[in-house]
């Protein structure tokens, strides 16, 4: 099994890949015609279901949710032309300090 960062270089690859493609073939180009905002919606809403399973202690539904949070989150960023390079230097811009201190910085 490779590691979380191949997994979402790929995921990000093919979901770059995607753009411009016909949106009848491709569930995720069929998003990234439809918009940012389209996007941003389906995000959110995966979150939500994310947020209630962990509260609620389904592990296996929370593991689920989580992996449809990181493809759309994957897809907003495609389409706002973000790479997870940008996202892994703002958390790595994080280390060290304490959350309190970087609530303050933020
Ligand atoms: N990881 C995913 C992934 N996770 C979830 N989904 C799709 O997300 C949709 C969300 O389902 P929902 O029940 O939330 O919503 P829905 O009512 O079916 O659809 P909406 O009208 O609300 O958008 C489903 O159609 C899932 O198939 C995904 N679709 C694609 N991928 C990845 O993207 C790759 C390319 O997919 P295509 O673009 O479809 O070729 C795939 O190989 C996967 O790696």
């Amino acid at each position: 099994m490779s590691g979380i960062g191949e997994t979402l270089d790929a995921l990000m690859a093919t979901v770059e890949a995607r753009k411009g493609t016909d949106p009848k073939e491709s569930y995720t180009a069929s998003l990234l015609s439809a918009g940012r905002e389209r996007c941003a919606k389906k995000l959110g809403e995966e979150a939500v279901e994310a947020a209630l399973a962990g509260a609620l202690g389904q592990k296996d539904e929370l593991a689920a949710e989580a992996a449809d949070v990181l493809y759309h989150l994957a897809v907003l960023l495609a389409a706002n032309e973000i790479g997870w390079d940008e996202v892994a230097a703002k958390l790595a811009g994080r280390t060290g300090q304490s959350g309190h201190e970087e609530k303050a910085t933020r």
